[in-house]
């Protein structure tokens, strides 16, 4: 690989469990004792380079992964494995990302802004230009939550576009807005071409990919199908949408299911088994492959779940935490309940008689 790079994610998985409620999700997390939920790895080993300056697209089928990757990119998600590189003095900005339903489109704004290191001062001279970009009228006083999904794209858009970010990455953001808001946004991400920004960006739409795209990754079910010049890729692309559409509806669900499945059984420990395996073969003489391929995979990664011992110690703290509520609501000192811990339901007079008032006066 080229050393070039703006972007490099190397040897990327996603992995989700897939729980049923969101009760299931919580007990898991202080259960010592977890029983099996299912998995489905969203990514199957993502590794790609983006140079600077360069307007990468991203397209594939729904569900085949290209949000994810995105968004593992901004940070707004963490990878299972694998190198998230983005290099030099970058500020990333995602069009969807980040807008908080609850607060109104001004505020959005100022948080956003605020997010990407800019001042109070900046964002002062910067609100005019970005309402007026984002031109939805009265409802910037409206909380997000009560905007369509055109009016969110038009703010997402507006301000990813003023705060200046090294990296743009736009996911599906010019399919929700109208004609006159797509060409204004099509003429600013032509601006920050010719200015030599890296931009990502994904979308359904192969005229628009075409258009704006120096080169294509096309994500298939997880995994990289092909990385390379716009008309190449797409080319092959629509010979697979092509090819898919002929299909009969049962032979369209099995392949479907076929492709899901493989996402569900992917073992990520034969995958990095393969890893060592190609880059010894490529330096036969290199030591200790497997400890660096492990390090590469795991070293730069979050863990997204608890160990038994780090759940056992949450659990600890909590336990914790309310027994010295329950001390202070009983109105014993810790001493006193350690010597006798049935102070504890027995609370003293003092706290009996709060909030009860005499009715004499
Ligand atoms: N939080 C989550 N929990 C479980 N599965 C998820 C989660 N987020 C995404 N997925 C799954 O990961 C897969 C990839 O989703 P993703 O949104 O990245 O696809 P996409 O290519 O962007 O799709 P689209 O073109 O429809 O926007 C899908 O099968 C999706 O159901």
């Amino acid at each position: 690989m080229a050393t070039d790079y703006k972007i490099k994610v190397q040897n990327v998985t996603k992995e989700y469990e897939l729980f049923k409620t969101q009760s299931d999700k919580l007990k898991a997390f202080f259960a010592l004792n977890r029983k099996p939920v299912p998995h489905f790895w969203s990514l199957m080993g993502i590794s790609l380079e983006i140079k600077a300056g360069e307007t990468m697209g991203l397209i594939g089928v729904n569900g085949s992964g290209k949000s994810t990757l995105s968004n593992i990119i901004s940070g707004i998600i963490p990878q299972t494995t694998g190198i998230v590189d983005v290099r030099g003095d970058t500020s990333i900005i995602a069009i969807g990302a980040g807008l908080r339903g609850n607060l109104t489109g001004l505020e959005n704004i100022r948080l956003k802004a605020l997010m990407q290191g800019l001042t109070n001062e900046e964002i002062d001279q910067l609100m005019d230009d970005i309402v007026s970009f984002a031109d939805i009228g009265d409802f910037l006083y409206q909380p997000v939550k009560s905007y369509s999904s055109g009016m969110k794209s038009r703010l997402g858009f507006s301000i990813a576009v003023h705060v200046n970010p090294d990296i743009l990455i736009i996911d599906e953001a010019l399919s929700v807005g109208d004609d006159t808001f797509y060409q204004k946004c099509v003429d600013k991400i032509t601006e920050f071409k010719e200015e030599g920004k890296t931009i990502i960006f994904v979308s359904h739409s192969l005229k628009q990919i075409e258009m704006l795209c120096d080169r294509v990754a096309w994500i298939h079910y997880g995994t990289l199908k092909q990385v390379g010049p716009t008309a190449d890729v797409v080319k092959n692309y629509k010979s697979f949408v092509k090819w898919f559409k002929n299909l009969d509806k049962k032979e369209k669900k099995h392949f479907q299911r076929r492709m899901k499945e493989a996402q569900k059984a992917f073992d990520i420990d034969a995958y990095q088994a393969e890893a060592v395996a190609v880059r010894q073969e490529a330096n036969p003489e290199e030591k200790n492959v497997a400890a660096k391929v492990k390090h590469d995979f795991y070293g730069s990664v979050i863990s997204e779940k608890m160990s038994g011992g780090n759940r056992v110690l949450t659990f600890a703290v909590l336990a914790l935490f309310v027994l010295f509520c329950w001390v202070n609501v009983s109105g014993h000192s810790l001493s006193e309940v350690v010597t006798n811990p049935t102070n504890l339901i027995h609370p003293t007079e003092h706290v009996s008689v709060v909030g009860s008032y005499d009715k004499s006066k």
